[in-house]
């Protein structure tokens, strides 16, 4: 009786099943259609890019051996991958690709045959036209590990990101998360992260993205129904950085593609970074899940610079664009600008600038113009004492009431009143908010934030608290 590719394909299985675990087996050779035998070309049917980028990396060797046993020597591989969508047509397009099955043993580079280059995965970061699927990394190359000045602020954050630039994947620091506050240079520090694996690694697919557009783009993926596509793409990557995750916050969807997105690449030993404002602990409406995910690795904090990082930060800025400033000045800005690095940039920025359009040199004067004009402009936080005593004096109460353990209902309110405006107009953790407003845990003030935005929505009188009290405490 000839050979049929079912017949090939299924003595192919029964000699696979014998040499791999059951569960791969079943991950990766159930799904598999046998198409097409013609000659000693087998052509099988595999359902995604991915999966037939999995299988030439992990199974080649196997999937060879099985081959030739039951076609000798000449045995070639084919496989018909379905793409699930592209840009012209709705239905699933089949590409195919030839195994590289016939040299194993060399390290092997996946390349998709020029006449499916339209059919590449519908990702805006892949370059079309290209014989090996590339991504744009989306790497700032002005954002390096040799321009972010080192300091006690941020030692902990820039070493760790040096280990898992010399070894992606390979740290304790997987993931790794770089929070703090406004400026303070997460997004540079990821991207000198990235930069680096580039320079080291240039073969490793890097990507940097904000949570921002990721959201976006799995929105997108869903409405053209390509939620398959968006999830192999991201699978393929080996060094992923999102940025700002806090941004994920309440977009139960898009946690839910990361958190698969995110098992895969951690489980394959690919290296994820990630940047938030806040801590996982005082991250709101992430879920369990994704949080405890994300405090596998490394927390590391970026605190404000000291003064003598601020002063480095000054002079190396300077001394890129060629500037010289008398040191007075420059103690001037560090002394007075504090707690963010982007405001102590701006205002060298706008010196240098107002000093060259008006020919003028540079001189104290100036300095303390430009310094005024920003610490005006940024708003001055109010402090959670304040916002006690406002609070208190509203609802006709002392502070000690206010953060005493009484169930009373308007007690109550007004407490949470407090904590929800502690954390809306100031940077403190949910944590220290509950410790300064009656030493309650963090849990308590997440709670008092959530009934707050309830009873907006819900209770007119309450509505107008809120209202009335924002009057107060911001202007
Ligand atoms: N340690 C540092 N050395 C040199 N430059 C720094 C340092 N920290 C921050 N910067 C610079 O400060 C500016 C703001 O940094 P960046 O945008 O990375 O902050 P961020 O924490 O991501 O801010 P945001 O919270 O607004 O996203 C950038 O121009 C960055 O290069």
């Amino acid at each position: 009786m000839s050979n049929t590719a079912e017949s090939v394909w299924t003595d192919c299985l029964s000699f696979i099943k014998d040499n791999i675990k059951p569960q791969a087996y079943k991950t990766w050779f159930e799904p598999i259609k046998p198409v097409k035998l013609s000659g000693e070309a087998l052509t099988i049917q595999v359902p995604s890019k991915f999966f037939y980028e999995w299988l030439e990396e992990h199974y080649i060797k196997l999937l060879r051996v099985a081959l030739v046993r039951q076609l000798g020597n000449d045995a070639k591989l084919i496989y018909d991958v379905k793409m699930e969508n592209n840009y012209s047509s709705n239905r699933p397009q089949i590409v195919k690709i030839p195994s590289s099955n016939r040299d194993p043993l060399k390290p092997q580079k996946v390349t998709v045959p020029l006449e499916s280059n339209k059919r590449e995965l519908r990702n805006p970061f892949i370059i079309p036209g290209l014989q090996k699927v590339k991504i744009e990394s989306q790497l700032n190359p002005n954002y390096s590990f040799a321009n972010f000045i080192e300091g006690d602020s941020n030692r902990l954050a820039r070493s760790a990101g040096m280990a898992v630039a010399n070894k992606p994947g390979g740290t304790s620091f997987n993931p790794l998360l770089i929070y703090g506050g406004v400026g303070l240079g997460k997004t540079h520090l990821a991207h000198a992260i990235g930069v680096d694996i580039k320079d080291k690694y240039p073969d490793k697919t890097v990507l940097y993205i904000s949570s921002e557009k990721f959201t976006q783009q799995f929105i997108d993926s869903v409405k053209s129904n390509t939620r398959n596509d968006f999830i192999h793409f991201y699978q393929m990557i080996d060094v992923l950085i999102i940025d700002d995750v806090q941004f994920l916050s309440g977009k139960a969807g898009t946690q839910d593609v990361f958190f698969h997105i995110f098992n895969h690449l951690h489980q394959n030993g690919k290296q994820v970074i990630l940047t938030s404002d806040k801590a996982p602990v005082d991250m709101q409406d992430i879920e369990q899940r994704l949080l405890s995910r994300f405090k596998w690795g490394l927390s590391a904090e970026l605190q404000s610079p000291d003064y003598e990082t601020r002063i480095s930060i000054l002079q190396n800025k300077l001394y890129r664009d060629g500037v010289e400033m008398p040191e007075d000045i420059v103690e001037y800005v560090a002394k007075n600008i504090k707690s963010n690095v982007r405001e102590l940039e701006g205002v060298l920025i706008s010196m240098i600038a107002q000093a060259s359009f008006n020919r003028k040199e540079f001189s104290l004067q100036l300095a303390k113009q430009i310094v005024d004009k920003f610490v005006k402009n940024t708003k001055k936080e109010v402090s959670i004492d304040y916002i006690q005593k406002e609070v208190s004096k509203y609802f006709d109460m002392d502070v000690a009431t206010l953060q005493s353990k009484t169930r009373k209902r308007h007690i109550v309110q007004a407490r949470q009143l407090a904590m929800y405006f502690a954390k809306r107009l100031t940077k403190t953790s949910l944590a220290s908010i509950g410790n300064q407003i009656g030493q309650r845990d963090h849990a308590t003030v997440l709670h008092a934030c959530k009934t707050v935005d309830n009873l907006t929505e819900t209770d007119k009188q309450f509505r107008k608290y809120v209202d009335d009290l924002t009057k107060k405490l911001t202007f």
